[in-house]
């Protein structure tokens, strides 16, 4: 028999399918929310009857613009830019800027919207947002993504402000992008002001920026290990992606006393059995961040596998922490993990598993810590620039780090606040939706119908 909160379900989502026609992973992003807030807004009216999930799930604002730039060669070329001010209820819109040829409307939607739950989690007073464009960094020159970072700041700089929204990077957009948007801005609004996170620390950056969502990452698969009295020490950890992200997962990882086995990129999964240690690691950092090149190369350095097409899911490990992109575990991936032992998964990645396997992580009751939850670490240090920016001062590394563990400690204790349920099992994904709305819907609530 249909549950009545399944027809709730199905008719809420055929409205936002009707309204959103295409965009798929808004779609996914959406309804995996739904699913769990639906019968914790039958039980609160007050929720329903404001129709705070009907306003959340349309963006405030959508800006898309068009960005012209000239190449090395003198050719003029077009990509599309686009900021989705998703909700400012508990505070200015905040969220990363991505750069990647499959950017579209319906991929930031999706992010701008999980930004927004993500960001309440954090405890700081941060709305949502997310932005970015359809071009490629890869293969371009430092003059070519310069040209371009201009260009696209030069829109998007009416847009943007320390009390409006606040980008920051994401895929494609790192230090170097972040340095010449900030640079356009100020030459364009001549003002020294933290319109972007993730600055560089001789102008306004925070330290453990860079660090913060890999590094949270690793603190929230730690909570969550500790609610099982276990820990990182000795274990096995496979790793998607050698960006940002993965990067500082590993480095934490290592610090923790665990092992990391894999890291990967678009073509494929290098397999190092001893582990990647702090200097293979400073070589991955050397190679992707600096010389900009393929993580074959690392298989071609330390004569380990080098799975081209693949994703590390097939390695047996522990702990699992997807650290590239969205649905990169699909149903399959998920059943070999779990019959591989894997039983801690914690998502670097923004939505990276499918919702099938996020059924196989449930049922097979192991550790799964959503994205949302689990790299809040990113946007909290952001929001740790944003507080230093305002004051006019510098927190050191230790500080920030030690702030950084607090709010991921919080986070964690929030999803089991909502997420516990009768039998003692913690279902992350439910605590991490209910945790993340309450906040806003009750700021959207006393703001009035806007
Ligand atoms: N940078 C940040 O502070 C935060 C990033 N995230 C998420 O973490 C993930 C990684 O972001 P960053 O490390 O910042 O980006 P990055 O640009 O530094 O690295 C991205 C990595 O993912 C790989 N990748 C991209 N598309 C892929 C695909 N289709 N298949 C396989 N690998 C692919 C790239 O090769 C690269 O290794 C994204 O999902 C992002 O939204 C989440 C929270 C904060
Ligand atoms: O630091 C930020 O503002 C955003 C980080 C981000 O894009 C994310 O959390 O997905």
């Amino acid at each position: 028999m249909t549950n009545i909160l399944d027809v709730k379900v199905n008719e809420f989502m055929a409205k936002v399918i009707a309204r959103n026609q295409g965009e798929t992973e808004f779609h996914q992003a959406v309804k995996e929310v739904v699913e769990s807030l639906m019968p914790f807004i039958e039980e609160n009216p007050e929720y329903k009857f404001s129709k705070v999930l009907e306003r959340m799930t349309e963006p405030e604002r959508v800006i898309m613009f068009r960005v012209s730039w000239i190449d090395d060669k003198g050719e003029i070329q077009i990509n599309r830019g686009y900021r989705i001010e998703m909700n400012s209820a508990i505070g200015p819109y905040k969220g990363g800027l991505r750069f990647h040829p499959t950017v579209n409307l319906g991929i930031l939607k999706f992010l701008a919207f999980e930004q927004s739950f993500k960001n309440s989690l954090t405890t700081l007073p941060m709305g949502g947002g997310k932005g970015g464009s359809d071009f490629d960094p890869k293969g371009k020159s430092d003059n070519e993504v310069m040209r371009f970072c201009q260009s696209f700041m030069t829109e998007l700089q009416r847009h943007i402000g320390p009390n409006t929204d606040v980008p920051a990077g994401d895929i494609g957009v790192g230090g170097r992008e972040i340095g010449y948007m900030f640079g356009q801005y100020k030459r364009i609004r001549n003002e020294f002001s933290g319109i972007l996170t993730g600055k560089g620390l001789e102008w306004g950056g925070s330290l453990i920026r860079p660090e913060a969502t890999g590094y949270g990452a690793v603190y929230f698969a730690n909570e969550m290990m500790q609610t099982r009295n276990d820990s990182i020490k000795g274990k096995t950890v496979a790793i998607s992606g050698s960006g940002n992200v993965a990067q500082y997962s590993v480095e934490k990882i290592i610090e923790m006393g665990g092992k990391v086995v894999t890291l990967s990129d678009s073509n494929g999964t290098i397999y190092d059995p001893d582990g990647i240690d702090e200097e293979k690691l400073q070589y991955v950092m050397e190679l992707k961040n600096i010389r900009r090149g393929r993580i074959s190369e690392y298989a071609e350095k330390y004569s380990v596998s080098y799975l081209e097409g693949q994703r590390p899911w097939s390695i047996e490990c522990d702990i699992a922490l997807p650290c590239a992109t969205q649905n990169e575990i699909d149903v399959d991936d998920a059943r070999t993990l779990v019959k591989n032992g894997c039983y801690v998964i914690s998502e670097g990645a923004n939505m990276p598993s499918t919702p099938e396997a996020v059924e196989v992580f449930l049922e097979s009751k192991i550790l799964y810590g959503p994205g949302k939850a689990a790299n809040a670490g990113g946007v909290a240090v952001s929001g740790l620039e944003m507080t230093q920016n305002a004051l006019h001062l510098t927190w050191s590394r230790e500080e920030v780090d030690a702030k950084l563990q607090v709010i991921m400690k919080n986070i964690h204790e929030t999803c089991v606040k909502y997420g516990k349920d009768e039998t003692g099992f913690v279902n992350y994904v439910v605590g991490a939706n209910i945790g993340g709305f309450i906040k806003i819907a009750n700021s959207m609530i006393a703001q009035g119908y806007v």
